[in-house]
């Protein structure tokens, strides 16, 4: 594997797999992640977005395949690229023994860039009382914990696994304001994984779908809105059985028909008669069309 890439994205993986015993988890993943994109990874559970995430940066070894971060071999990372990066995993759980306000000082003191105002501010309005244990705190607290520990250190890069799951519906809604808010102000890039594909809706610039280790489709948001549409053809329509220009999946309805799903680039015309309606779809039905 070559040490250094000479792509600009901030991420780039190329043919990533990942076997488990006899579970495929990740399967031939290729993607790019541009400099200040929100890129939303979603995904049923157990669809592999946890071990992407993990390959992605190195924290776990792919069988195949080279990731990349800023350029660099992910798993071969210096001081300044970890630096700047920020991961929160599912479940965090470091420094269990310490309390909230002890553990964010260490944290800080390792961080040049640490940002006392933005931790004070976020605990304040998540009520978190420094003097608090952390084994003591809910899995919600726990997480706010977590992600005030992640912006703290200003990262160029922040990647969140399911940075919502656990939080309320005000403390997601802060929390989404606050990514999108260090991807402007700082121009920060952000990847975060979720089922929670409203949120993504109202934040992320792209969308990575990941169903049963394949990456079925990235695009931008913008993108998927305006080119991708679904076709449901009727059961006396002879559909041919190879692939269609721009297809990305076609399933078999109850009624013998299909629906298939095409992406067609702005200007190409749909390689399906237009008497059959191109239905757009919002990110919750595209997904669900993804995956069922
Ligand atoms: N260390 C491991 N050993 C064996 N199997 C594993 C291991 N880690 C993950 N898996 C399996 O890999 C698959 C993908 O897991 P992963 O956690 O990446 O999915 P996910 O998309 O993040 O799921 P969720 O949304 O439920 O968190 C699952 O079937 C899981 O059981």
């Amino acid at each position: 594997m070559s040490a250094v890439c000479n792509s600009e994205a901030v991420i780039e993986v190329r043919g990533l797999a990942k076997r488990y015993a006899d579970n495929q988890v990740l399967d031939d993943v290729s993607l790019r992640v541009e400099s200040g994109s929100i890129l939303g990874l979603v995904g049923r559970n157990g669809a592999g977005k946890s071990t992407l995430l993990r390959c992605m940066l190195g924290l776990l070894r792919a069988d195949t395949g080279q990731a990349f971060v800023q350029r660099r071999d992910a798993t071969r990372l210096d001081d300044q690229t970890k630096s700047a990066l920020s991961y929160v995993p599912q479940l965090p759980d470091s420094f269990p023994w310490m309390t909230v306000g002890a553990m964010l000082d260490f944290v800080g003191s390792l961080y040049p860039n640490w940002d006392v105002e933005l931790v004070k501010r976020l605990l304040e309005r998540w009520e978190l009382s420094r003097a608090r244990q952390l084994n003591k705190l809910s899995p919600g607290e726990r997480q706010q914990v977590a992600l005030i520990r992640a912006l703290g250190s200003r990262p160029r890069l922040l990647v969140l696994d399911e940075p919502a799951a656990a939080l309320d519906p005000v403390a997601r809604r802060e929390l989404l304001r606050e990514i999108v808010g260090s991807a402007a102000e700082q121009g920060a890039t952000v990847i975060l994984s979720t089922h929670i594909v409203s949120d993504l809706e109202r934040i992320a610039s792209e969308v990575a779908f990941l169903h049963q280790g394949r990456l079925l489709l990235q695009a931008g948001l913008d993108e998927l809105k305006d080119e991708v549409r679904r076709i449901v053809l009727p059961a006396d329509f002879s559909l041919p059985q190879e692939r269609l220009p721009g297809e990305i999946v076609r399933h078999r309805l109850g009624d013998g028909g299909y629906s298939v799903l095409l992406r067609l680039a702005a200007g190409s015309a749909s390689p399906l008669p237009g008497r059959f309606q191109a239905q757009a779809l919002g990110l919750e039905d595209l997904f669900l069309e993804l995956v069922r």
